[in-house]
Formats: structure tokens, sequence, C-alpha cells
């Protein structure tokens, strides 16, 4: 099975897809919507895309185009724990603290927000496609006083030098990645990584219906259906209309989700199901 992650080589994504599929063939695409494309378009088997940040929360582009623009099916998600560091190119090492732009993934520079505030006051912050993306951007100007944040296994690959290690403000920090496919078979859960199923939903409220989501909740409390996330995006069709992505620590059955999914239903509301897939920790 070939697997695309994004790229360029060694970002974090590519790192969740070493551990999840070790001898599996890998290919890197420059952006998320364009890995979930081409599983669409059955260039590639399944795609890995991360989805949630421990620090900084969700992945908004992967959840808005899974739900509105390429609905694919989750199969699978891993867990790895997420390490930041800071590198410029070994030419700029002795006078690092001169930087003036710092190139990362989005999510990467927030979740080192206090170690940009207080070391590297003043400079500018780039966001890119990935932070090895920013970490080959870096590797590619020498002369330029600009850094990245970005894995060690960016710094071996780009040739730069990590100068400030394990620079994100709180020791937890953990990235969920899923695993799409256009087939809905889950992935296996015979791995030593193997943690639990879980089942995704996106629920999409009845206009102006008092106490819907409280009836929502309770179709779910009654059953000791324990849901682990539940989060609200914009429906896009409206300020204020809103759908809202739930996670139900438990795998698809015959009896309890399915009837809490046609109780919720009852209420007026559409409910689509992202997948119920097994879960992994690195
Ligand atoms: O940019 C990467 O390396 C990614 O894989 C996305 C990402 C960014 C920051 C933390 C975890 C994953």
């Amino acid at each position: 099975m070939r697997i695309g992650y994004l790229g360029p080589k060694a970002t974090f994504t590519e790192a969740a897809v070493a551990a999840l599929f070790p001898s599996e063939p890998r290919q890197p695409y420059a952006t998320i919507p364009d890995c979930i494309d081409a599983v669409a378009a059955g260039e590639i088997e399944a795609a890995v895309v991360p989805l949630e940040n421990a620090l900084e929360g969700s992945v908004n582009l992967t959840l808005d185009y899974l739900i509105h623009e390429q609905p694919l099916p989750i199969i699978g998600e891993i867990v790895v724990p997420i390490e930041q560091h800071f590198m410029v190119h070994p030419y700029y090492a002795p006078h690092w603290r001169e930087i003036k732009e710092v190139y990362s993934h989005s999510h990467a520079i927030a979740q080192c927000r206090k170690f940009l505030h207080t070391v590297l006051k003043g400079a500018k912050q780039v966001p890119t496609t990935s932070t090895s993306a920013a970490a080959k951007f870096v590797s590619e100007h020498p002369h330029l006083p600009v850094a990245a944040i970005a894995n060690r296994l960016a710094a071996s690959e780009y040739g730069l030098t990590i100068v400030q290690e394990n620079i994100h403000d709180y020791d937890y920090n953990h990235t969920r990645f899923i695993v799409v496919s256009r087939s809905r078979q889950p992935l296996s859960p015979d791995s030593p990584l193997y943690a639990g199923d879980k089942t995704t939903i996106v629920v999409m409220l009845p206009q102006d219906q008092p106490g819907a989501l409280h009836q929502v909740l309770s179709a779910f409390a009654w059953r000791r259906l324990n849901l682990t996330k539940i989060e609200s995006r914009p429906a896009k069709t409206g300020l204020g209309n809103y759908f809202f992505i739930i996670d139900i620590d438990a795998p698809m059955d015959d009896v309890l989700i399915p009837g809490a999914i046609a109780e919720i239903e009852a209420l007026g509301c559409t409910v689509q199901l992202l997948g119920s897939y097994p879960y992994y920790f690195v």
C-alpha cells in the first residue's frame, strides 16, 4: 500500500507514517489538500495528515477539507510525541541570535510562542506548508538571517544545525494524525502500537431548536458512550451555523452507536460518519 503524507521529507507526518507503516512505500505531497486529493483520485491507497495538536488544537485545514471538499473515510489514527527544535544554516550557527525571520508550520510556531516571544522577540514569523518545508527553505538560503522550527530528522535531512533544543512551550506536546483512504476498511489492530478504537461523526443541528445540542449529548450519555472530543466548526453557510465533530471512545457496533445516531437523526440533525477506526500511540 502506498502512503501519501504531508511533505517534503522529514515532516512530523512522515515520522507518523514511519511508525505506523514501517515497510510501505511513501509519497510526499506539498499540502494537506494535495494528500487528500491524491487518495480521492486513486493515485495512492491512503494518506496520513495531521488532525489535532495537544497545545494548539485542531488542524482546521484537515477537518474542513475532509468535511466540505473531499469526504474520505478515516481508517486509523496515530498519536506522536512532538519535539520542536530551532535550527539554522551552519553558517549562521555562531550568531543565531541575530536571526530576523523564523519559518515553520503555523502549528509549530504556535507551540513555541514563549520561546519566540522571549528569545527571538521582534523576529518575523513566516508560516510554511510544513516544518520540513521551512527547514528546506533555510538550507537553500545560507546567507539569509533565517531559521526554521522543525524536528531532528529535518535538521539532518537538510544539513541544518540545531541551536536550541525542545523549544515547545509545554512538555506534553502530542499530535494526532489520521489515515484516510477510499476504502472504509479500518487498519488492523494487530500492532504493538494499538491502543483502542474510536468512532468519529459530524452532526449538523437543526436551526433554532432550543436544547438540540443537549439532546444530542444525552443520546450518548444514557448509553454510557464516552466522548473524547466535541468541537464546533463553521458550517460555512452563514454566521452562527456550525457543525459538531464528535469522537466516541468505542468502535462501531450493532446497537449502541447506531441507536444513538438514529436518536440524533430523529431530532432533525444530519449525521455523517467519518469513520470507526483503531488508534495507535508511538
Ligand atoms: O509540518 C509538519 O512537520 C507536520 O507534519 C505538521 C505538523 C506541524 C506541527 C506539529 C505537528 C505536525
